[in-house]
């Protein structure tokens, strides 16, 4: 009955074909090729960057399709993940029904097409945070954490191959803007200050939490103004976002009935030969040691769960979210991030005191695409 369930809407050819895909080898560009390639986005370029992605997004998607028929403890199952398979399912149809692209008029239909296919997939991660709260509510309470630990792969490098998809079309659908903003090649800006983009990623997790808490502690920010280097700034800005809003949370709480003035956050951006490295300290209390190698999982968060409010995300398949803390997904996603283009994420506790989180990005730019 579940595998029937599973597979009713694959026809024999389908399932093959995706089976067929699947197994092909994926191809990985890094920050680098993606920025020397897109400085000359010539019609010959952009022909040739199409017909790679005609044929390495149906190897990643029909990758993705496979694993979630095959997760364990009935996740698959779970309706919210059958509606994230289908999606992928969809995907993949379009992309093997759109024929050879012989010239430019194939080129930008494809480049609709293939636009299309990363709205239809913007809603994946609540959809699959979702299936994972269905999930658990079926299991035992008493389960250790540790025994979901091949979901927690399954869903890191589940997320991990999203944002290499989202990159690619990104970054292909953007080489097309006949105005490209200034030092901009696609996605990546050749001349990124992480200061700035610290700032401004800072600016909006303070108004979040004016908004949900009354007030917001000062963010500090140190390092050279005048430091650039080539990077992706929606992704640091992610990154930094997510890392702020914890920090803002942290010592929000701990000195909401005190009358001492909240310490505020401190930002330190380093410019190392191999790394930027970015510090961001608060004095929120820290993390207890024992929570500590929950922070990057998905299963794990001590705010509030605001999928118990978002019952609309079931029937729309649409979410909105911008509270303060939320599923538990900032560490481990800004983390994959952070790894995407070979940097990581570190998280340093003092109990009692507050935490540290070191993010490193590559500046060399030059590792290829982590390929789950
Ligand atoms: N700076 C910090 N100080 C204290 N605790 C923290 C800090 N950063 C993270 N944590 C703890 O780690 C947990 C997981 O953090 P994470 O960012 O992954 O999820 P979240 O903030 O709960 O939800 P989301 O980021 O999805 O909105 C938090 O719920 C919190 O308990």
């Amino acid at each position: 009955m579940a595998a029937k369930k599973l597979y009713e809407s694959f026809s024999k050819g389908l399932f093959e074909d995706v089976h067929r895909w699947g197994s092909m080898k994926q191809t990985g560009v890094s920050l680098k090729y993606m920025m020397e390639f897109g400085s000359r986005p010539t019609a010959r370029n952009l022909l040739i960057s199409s017909q790679f992605l005609h044929k390495e997004l149906p190897i990643r998607i029909a990758r993705r399709v496979i694993e979630l028929q095959n997760l364990p403890y009935g996740l698959s199952l779970k309706p919210a993940v059958l509606k994230v398979r289908d999606w992928y399912l969809d995907s993949f149809r379009d992309l093997r029904s759109f024929p050879d692209i012989k010239d430019q008029n194939d080129e930008l239909e494809f480049t609709r097409m293939i636009n299309l296919v990363k709205v239809r997939h913007n809603n994946v991660v609540p959809m699959m945070a979702l299936g994972v709260q269905q999930l658990k509510k079926d299991l035992d309470p008493k389960v250790d954490y540790k025994d979901l630990y091949e979901i927690h792969q399954f869903l890191d490098r589940f997320y991990m191959s999203r944002i290499g998809i989202r990159m690619l079309i990104g970054q292909h659908v953007a080489l097309h803007d006949p105005n490209p903003p200034p030092d901009c090649v696609g996605y990546i800006h050749t001349k990124m200050s992480p200061l700035e983009v610290a700032r401004s990623a800072s600016e909006d997790a303070r108004c979040i939490c004016l908004r949900e808490y009354g007030s917001a502690p000062n963010v500090n920010i140190y390092g050279d103004p005048n430091f650039t280097f080539p990077y992706v700034p929606t992704h640091l800005h992610l990154m930094v976002f997510e890392l702020v809003k914890n920090s803002l949370r942290a010592v929000e709480e701990r000195f909401a009935d005190s009358d001492k003035v909240a310490p505020p956050i401190r930002i330190i951006v380093a410019d190392g030969l191999e790394d930027v490295t970015i510090k961001v300290s608060d004095e929120g209390g820290g993390i207890p040691r024992s929570g500590l190698p929950k922070i990057f999982t998905y299963l794990y968060s001590t705010a509030r769960n605001p999928l118990d409010e978002h019952s609309d995300l079931e029937t729309t398949g649409v979410a909105t979210l911008s509270t303060l803390a939320g599923y538990g997904y900032g560490l481990p996603i800004s983390r994959l991030y952070a790894r995407y283009f070979g940097g990581d994420l570190q998280i340093i506790s003092m109990e009692g005191y507050g935490t540290d989180a070191y993010l490193h990005l590559s500046r060399l730019g030059d590792s290829q695409e982590p390929l789950p």
